[in-house]
């Protein structure tokens, strides 16, 4: 756990080995602990040289070990970093790699710190629910004082030289515990101004605001007392469900890599084909996004888009987001595409279009070239089956804007062989995302949850309530943006096409059909009298909210909106009633949950840690809430199940406010905690 050997006569080497990534479990604490104190009392020992194995300094704390009673065996962390800072012999950290968290901070009791230049440190915990903040590269460390020098050549050998210069030398000014914060002008009036900011950033997250308090008392409290506070503003965060749901998400984004297939496919059976062209079809904001992303990986992208005017364009602005960098060439003639690996569709989301495309793409391509469409809710077995070789169609769906957002859902069809989705899965790792893989089914997982909660969203302005209610509801939940002024960033009109296309408006209605109602079911056409009225979101100025011109950002409450939703209550005979911040974020979230707990049922997710993934890199379902199944664990099973039966019984013909069967037999068995809900999935196939 911790490598003990002597170098040069007098520098004690100690080297931290727990791969991958040098965590700090109890047993390396011990290890550590117990290699310091060797270090002190050998009398040929005279320095001492802290690294980690592999070219891996420290990842921190071991977050396996949080909320786990082991965790609490051997040294604490603080222990080690004390013994570490008093050594009457000086500690040099030798960085490679990264230290971060406890990692820096074990560093940081070191008495000096040397990097390597591609070394990253930071206190990232805040991720994790706790604090402190960003990470940054040895060179910005080096101006920053958290490093004292930084390197290009072996860290290890450098720091063992620095080492043997500094033996001897007093180290009570190297001990940072010695060392006075510079009061700062204006102390007060500078933290209450960042407390401000950060809680307004923070959208309802603790670890950011107890952050500040932490900092403050750094600056202004003697060392000891400031490790107190520390201590005591740090239980309250590991003991919040905040920290226990931001941690859940660490996990949850690694394990779609994990991926599996209910054919039994696996992540760890299945190889990957080998990629290194690419084709991108369809340069509107989703395809020049996408292109950005796959020249990024380091893949040689051919972009194409036959109106001529619409490329140039599309050129222009791909070429200034590469900023010089990618291979990138482009071309009006889908038969650029007949040499490359693999093609991304990302034309307008039409099926008679996409599979003409795709029948096209077929005769054009070579053999093996793999077929990835970008569509958000089409059937990708139908794309399949117009194509010579279905088994080697996928979906990748992405989010705008593409080469920013983190999600890929990798969707997979009846007849998607595990090859294919195993190279769109590394594909996606390429470029740095949250793949998760899922089954086919109209809107796949995110937005397949996304209609029931868009759909209690429109209730709720039926029955009462205004956007600015419901978007300051969940926005106070945590979201970055509600659902209305979601919905005006992404445009309306997307939504306005698929329900044309599903036929639940527009010219394929049938005559004599009641406003609100389809198939027997409640309809809300709000959003699609918003559309026919040319209301189309940001990018007509004016949608849900107003904006000050066509693509404007700032939303305004439109009073024009207060008479239309007046005017439509009237008309359809529908009586505002007083609705309640806690109904909104029921009725919203609970629908999602809802979906959610289906398509696990359905098999089309193969964990609630993959549908959590979707959310919180997709859809912006706030970390500190740990995703939609998540929440519905620290909610309480049994309380989102009354609420369903509840919201159910009031509205008996919104068939997405039944609770599913998987929720009401996971109640009936006791509400098990997540990992064991795939044991009650029908059809249970193990993914971990
Ligand atoms: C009192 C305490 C105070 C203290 O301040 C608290 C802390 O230090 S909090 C900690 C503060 N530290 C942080 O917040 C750093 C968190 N970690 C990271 O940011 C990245 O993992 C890192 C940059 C280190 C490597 O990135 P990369 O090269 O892309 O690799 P990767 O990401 O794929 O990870 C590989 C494997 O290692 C696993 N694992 C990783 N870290 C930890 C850990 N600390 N623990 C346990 N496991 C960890 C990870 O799950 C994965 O496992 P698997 O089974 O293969 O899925």
């Amino acid at each position: 756990m911790a490598q003990y050997t002597t170098v040069n006569g007098s520098v004690a080497l100690i080297t931290i080995q727990n791969p991958p990534v040098n965590a700090l479990r109890a047993a390396v604490r011990e290890g550590l602990f117990n290699a310091i104190q060797k270090a002190s009392s050998d009398p040929l020992v005279r320095s001492v040289v802290l690294s980690g194995q592999n070219g891996t300094f420290c990842g921190g704390a071991d977050i396996k070990e949080f909320g786990n009673v082991s965790s609490m065996s051997g040294p604490l962390l603080v222990e080690v970093f004390a013994l570490m800072e008093t050594s009457m012999k000086p500690v040099v950290a030798a960085i490679e790699g990264f230290a971060l968290g406890g990692g820096l901070e074990l560093a940081l009791a070191c008495h000096y710190r040397i990097g390597h230049s591609k070394a990253r440190v930071g206190l990232p915990e805040v991720n994790l629910g706790l604090f402190p903040g960003r990470q940054v590269i040895a060179g910005e460390a080096l101006k920053l004082g958290l490093l004292d020098r930084v390197t290009d050549h072996n860290t290890v050998d450098t720091a063992l030289a620095f080492a043997k210069s500094v033996e001897g030398k007093p180290l009570d000014n190297r001990r940072l515990g010695n060392r006075p914060c510079p009061p700062l002008e204006n102390m007060d009036a500078f933290f209450e101004e960042a407390m401000k900011r950060v809680r307004s950033r923070a959208r309802g997250a603790s670890a950011p605001v107890v952050c500040v308090q932490a900092v403050r008392g750094a600056a202004t409290l003697p060392f000891h007392k400031g490790m107190e506070l520390e201590k005591v503003l740090l239980g309250t965060l590991f003991n919040s469900g905040q920290a226990q749901a931001s941690q859940y998400c660490f996990f949850a984004e690694r394990a779609g890599a994990r991926w599996s297939m209910p054919s039994g496919a696996r992540w760890d059976t299945c190889r990957a084909l080998s990629i290194s062209t690419a084709a991108v079809i369809g340069l509107g904001t989703m395809g020049r996004g996408i292109t950005v992303a796959l020249a990024r990986a380091g893949l040689s992208v051919v972009a194409v888009e036959t109106q001529e005017h619409q490329l140039a364009e599309a050129q222009r602005v791909v070429s200034h987001m590469l900023k010089g960098g990618g291979q990138v060439s482009y071309s009006s003639d889908l038969q650029a595409a007949a040499e490359v690996d693999l093609v991304v569709e990302a034309v307008f989301e039409d099926m008679a279009l996409k599979e003409k495309l795709f029948k096209l793409l077929s005769s054009i391509c070579k053999p093996g070239t793999l077929l990835a469409t970008n569509t958000s809710t089409l059937d990708i077995d139908r794309l399949a089956s117009c194509t010579r070789d279905p088994q080697l169609v996928v979906g990748m769906h992405f989010f705008a804007p593409a080469h920013m957002m983190r999600l890929l859902e990798v969707v997979y069809g009846p007849r998607s062989s595990p090859e294919a989705v195993a190279t769109a899965m590394q594909l996606g790792k390429r470029m740095g995302k949250v793949s998760v893989a899922v089954g086919n089914c109209p809107g796949f997982v995110g937005n397949r949850m996304l209609k029931p909660y868009l759909e209690q969203a429109y209730f709720l302005l039926e029955e009462g309530a205004t956007p600015e209610l419901v978007d300051a509801a969940l926005e106070e939940f945590g979201f970055p943006m509600g659902v209305f002024r979601m919905t005006d960033l992404s445009g309306l009109d997307v939504g306005w096409r698929i329900r044309k296309e599903e036929g639940l408006t527009g010219p394929d209605v049938p005559a004599g059909q009641p406003t609100r109602s389809r198939h027997g079911h409640r309809y809300s056409p709000l959003g699609d009298l918003m559309c026919e009225r040319g209301r189309y979101g940001q990018k007509s100025g004016r949608g849900w909210y107003l904006y000050d011109k066509p693509g404007g950002r700032v939303a305004r409450s439109d009073p024009w909106l207060r008479n239309f939703l007046e005017e439509y209550r009237v008309r359809n005979a529908l009586v505002a009633r007083p609705i309640h911040r806690q109904e909104v974020l029921e009725r919203c979230l609970y629908a999602i949950i809802n979906e959610g707990f289906r398509i696990l049922d359905d098999g089309i997710a193969a964990s609630p840690q993959n549908i959590d993934a979707i959310y919180v890199f997709g859809y912006g379902w706030p970390k500190h809430r740990g995703g939609p199944m998540f929440y519905a664990g620290q909610v309480g099973l049994a309380r989102v199940l009354e609420g369903l039966e509840r919201y159910h019984l009031a509205h008996p013909d919104v068939p997405h406010l039944e609770p599913s069967s998987l929720l009401r037999r996971l109640v009936a068995s006791g509400s098990p905690p997540i990992h064991k809900w795939n044991q009650m999935v029908k059809g249970h196939r193990s993914q971990l």
